[in-house]
C-alpha cells in the first residue's frame, strides 16, 4: 500500500547531505604531459607545488596554484560571460554554446566539471540532459572532437569479448546502452545517439554520486534507416540499413555476455531503443543479467508518483487513485509501461481488481483510440485495448478531442512524442474534465517534442490544473500574483535512484519490487503544503538528497527479497540490519563527491 507516514520522515531529513570528507591519496601510473591530458586526474592550475615536483609538472604549468575555488568562480564566471555574449542570438546557438563550454571542461578536468554540474543542476540539467541533448545528438557528427564512452557495431560481430578489454578502467558499474533507434522524440539518429548515454551518466555521476571513473556510455551502432543521415557524408556511424531479427538480437547478446563477463556485477541501463527492441530485450535480459529499461521502468515509476499527486492535489485519498480516468497519448515503449504500472497501482487500490482498474484507462496512438477491432493489433497494447462503443460509444480510432470531450478525464498524459497534439482545441475540452484539477502531463521530449507547452496548458485548459512536461519550461505567470507551477516529470528522478541502489544492495537482477519501492518514495517525498499548489515533484536542485530515499528504497526492497548480495565491505548481513534511516544515510556515504585527490605516482 502506498505510504503516506514516509513523508512525514523524509521531509526532515532533506538537508543536503554528501560527502565532503578530505580524500585519500589517489595513485597515477603516469607523470607531466600525460597527465595534463587525463582529464580525470588533471587539475589545471590547481596542482600544488610539491605535486608538480613529484610528477614531472614543473615548468608544464604558469607558476602561480589556483585553488578550486577560484579555479570554479573563474568557469561559472567565463559561463555567465557567454551568457551575456549570445544574448538575442537564436536559442540554437545559444544552447549549443553552453553545452561546447561545458562539454570542453568535462574533456579538460572532470573534478571541476562534476562540481559545477552537482552545484548548479537545476541550470546545467537543460543542457548536458534534455533538451539540449537531442539537438547535440542532431549535430553529433559536427560537433564531434573527441570519443566518449564505446563504440560497438555490427562490423565487430565476434570481437566483442576482447573489445571490452579496451576500456581503460579497471571497474565499471553503470552503464547506459543505447542503439540510436528512438533518441526522446527525435527518431533514429544513428550512432549520433551516443549523446544520451553521455548526458544519462552524468546526471549519475550528478544525482547519484556514482564514481565518474565507473561509467560507461555505449553505443550500440547496427546501421540507421535514418536516409538523411545515411546520405550525409560526415556521418560517422555505419552507413547501413538496421540490422533486423536474429542478426540484431546476436549483437546485442555478445555484447551483454561480453560486458557481465568482465564486470560481472555491472548494471546495464537500456535506453531510446524503439519500441519493439525496448520489450523484447527487457524480456530476454531482465533475468539473466543485472539491466533494466529506463524508457519504459523508469518512466512508468516517474508517472506513477505524479499521477498519486494529481489525486492528493484534488484533496482525495490515494485509494482514489482506482476512479481516476487516465487518457494515455502515445502506446510506444513509455506510454505501455506507465499504463501497465498504473494499472497495477489502481488493481491493488481496487482490491485486486484489474479489470476494474482497466476500465479506466484509455490509450490511443498515432491512429486514436486503441480497441480490440484495431487491425494488427499490436500484442503490448492488446491488454490495454477498450471493447468499441462500451464507453459512450468511443469507436475504434476516436480522436483524442472526441475521447476527451466524452471521458471528460481526470489526466491527460502524453508520451507520443508529437509536439503540439494537445491543441488548444484538446485542451479547451479538458475544461470539462471530471477534476476539480485536472492534469496535463506532456512528457515527451525535447522541448520542441512536448504535446504542448506549458503556458498554453494554463492558458487554454485553466488555472486550476496541474501542469507537467517531460522538458523543463518556466512557471507561467498567471497575473494577479498568481503562478502556475511547472512539474518536470522525467524520469531522472529515478533512474539514478534505481541504478545506484542496486549496485550497493549488490543484486544480480532489478525486479518489479525494487522498481515499485522507487515509485512509492518518489510519490510519497512530497508534503501535504506542497501538493496542493501543484508541486507534485522536488526541485532539480535537491536530486542528491531525492536519490539518496529512492536508492535506499530500492536497497531495501532488494533486502526484502533476498536478492541482496553487498557490495565492497558491506556483506547482506550488514545491510539487513541497517535501519532505514541506516539505509538512507548508508547511500548518501556511498556517494561520490568531486574534490582534488592528493596524487601519488606508482610506477
Ligand atoms: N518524460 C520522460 O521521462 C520520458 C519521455 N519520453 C518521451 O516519450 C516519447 C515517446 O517515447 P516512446 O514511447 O519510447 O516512443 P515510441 O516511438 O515507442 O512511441 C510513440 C507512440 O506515440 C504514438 N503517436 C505518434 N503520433 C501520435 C499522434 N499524433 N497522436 C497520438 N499518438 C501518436 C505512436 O503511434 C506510438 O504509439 C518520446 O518523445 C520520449 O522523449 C520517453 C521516456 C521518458
Ligand atoms: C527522458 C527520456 O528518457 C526520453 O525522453 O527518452
Ligand atoms: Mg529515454
Amino acid at each position: 500500500m502506498w505510504n503516506l507516514a514516509r513523508v512525514a520522515a523524509s521531509v526532515l531529513s532533506r538537508s543536503r547531505r554528501f560527502s565532503t570528507a578530505i580524500p585519500g591519496p589517489c595513485m597515477v601510473h603516469k607523470r607531466g604531459t600525460d597527465i595534463l591530458h587525463d582529464p580525470w586526474f588533471n587539475k589545471d592550475t590547481g596542482f600544488p607545488l610539491t605535486e608538480r615536483d613529484r610528477l614531472g609538472l614543473r615548468g608544464l604549468l604558469p607558476p602561480r596554484v589556483i585553488s578550486f575555488e577560484q579555479q570554479y568562480a573563474r568557469f561559472m564566471e567565463s559561463f555567465r560571460s557567454l551568457k551575456k555574449n549570445t544574448e538575442g542570438q537564436p536559442n540554437k546557438v545559444v544552447s549549443l554554446a553552453k553545452w561546447r563550454i561545458l562539454n570542453r571542461l568535462h574533456d579538460r578536468n572532470e573534478t571541476l566539471y562534476y562540481r559545477v554540474l552537482i552545484d548548479n543542476i537545476k541550470d546545467f540539467a537543460p543542457i548536458i540532459y534534455t533538451p539540449t541533448v537531442g539537438l547535440v545528438c542532431q549535430n553529433y557528427s559536427g560537433l564531434f572532437r573527441r570519443p566518449r564512452g564505446m563504440y560497438f557495431s555490427a562490423k565487430d560481430k565476434g570481437e566483442m569479448m576482447s573489445m571490452i578489454y579496451n576500456w581503460p578502467a579497471q571497474q565499471v558499474d553503470m552503464i547506459v546502452l543505447t542503439d540510436g533507434s528512438r533518441i526522446l522524440g527525435l527518431g533514429d539518429l544513428g550512432v549520433q545517439g551516443i549523446g544520451i548515454p553521455i548526458g544519462k551518466l552524468d546526471v549519475y555521476v550528478a544525482a547519484a554520486g556514482i564514481n565518474p571513473q565507473r561509467i560507461l556510455p555505449v553505443m550500440l551502432d547496427v546501421g540507421t534507416n535514418n536516409q538523411k543521415l545515411l546520405e550525409d557524408r560526415l556521418y560517422l556511424g555505419l552507413r547501413q540499413p538496421r540490422l533486423e531479427g536474429e542478426e540484431y538480437l546476436s549483437i546485442v547478446d555478445e555484447f551483454m555476455e561480453a560486458v557481465h563477463a568482465r564486470w560481472p556485477k555491472a548494471i546495464v541501463q537500456f535506453e531510446d531503443f524503439q519500441m519493439k527492441w525496448a520489450f523484447e530485450t527487457l524480456e530476454r535480459y531482465r533475468k539473466r543479467f543485472c539491466m533494466f529499461n529506463d524508457d519504459i521502468q523508469g518512466t512508468a515509476g516517474v508517472a506513477l508518483a505524479g499521477l498519486l499527486g494529481t489525486v492528493r492535489a484534488q484533496g482525495l485519498s490515494l485509494t482514489d487513485f482506482a476512479d481516476q480516468k487516465i487518457v494515455v497519448v502515445g502506446a510506444g515503449s513509455a506510454g505501455l509501461g506507465v499504463l501497465k504500472m498504473a494499472v497495477q497501482a489502481a488493481a491493488r487500490m481496487a482490491g485486486n481488481n484489474d479489470a476494474f482498474a482497466r476500465n479506466k484507462f484509455f490509450l490511443l496512438d498515432k491512429d486514436g483510440l486503441i480497441t480490440k477491432e484495431r487491425k494488427n493489433l499490436d500484442p503490448a497494447a492488446a491488454p490495454f485495448a477498450k471493447d468499441p462503443g462500451d464507453f459512450m460509444g468511443l469507436r475504434e480510432g476516436a480522436s483524442l478531442l472526441e475521447v476527451v470531450r466524452k471521458v471528460k478525464p481526470h489526466v491527460l498524459l502524453g508520451l507520443s512524442g508529437v509536439g503540439g497534439v494537445f491543441n488548444e482545441e484538446v485542451l479547451k475540452a479538458m475544461r470539462e474534465s471530471d477534476s476539480v484539477k485536472p492534469a496535463i502531463f506532456a512528457m515527451s521530449n525535447p522541448t520542441m517534442n512536448a504535446e504542448c507547452t506549458a503556458a498554453d496548458a494554463f492558458k487554454h485548459a485553466g488555472e486550476n490544473i496541474v501542469f507537467a512536461s517531460g522538458s523543463p519550461f518556466e512557471n507561467v505567470d498567471l497575473g494577479n500574483g498568481k503562478i502556475g507551477h511547472v512539474n518536470q516529470a522525467n524520469n531522472m528522478y529515478l533512474f539514478p535512484g534505481i541504478g545506484l541502489g542496486t549496485l550497493l544492495s549488490g543484486a544480480r537482477f532489478i525486479t518489479d519490487g525494487m522498481l515499485q519501492q522507487a515509485a512509492e518514495c518518489l510519490a510519497s517525498y512530497m508534503t501535504d503544503e506542497e501538493i496542493p499548489k501543484g508541486i507534485l515533484y522536488p526541485s532539480i536542485d535537491s536530486i542528491r538528497d531525492i536519490t539518496a530515499e529512492v536508492g535506499a528504497a530500492v536497497l531495501r526492497a532488494a533486502v526484502e527479497e533476498d536478492l541482496a548480495e553487498g557490495h565492497g565491505e558491506v556483506g547482506p548481513r550488514d545491510l539487513k540490519h541497517m535501519s532505514k534511516e541506516e539505509t538512507v544515510e548508508y547511500v548518501t556515504r556511498s556517494m561520490w563527491f568531486p574534490i582534488y585527490s592528493p596524487l601519488v605516482h606508482e610506477k
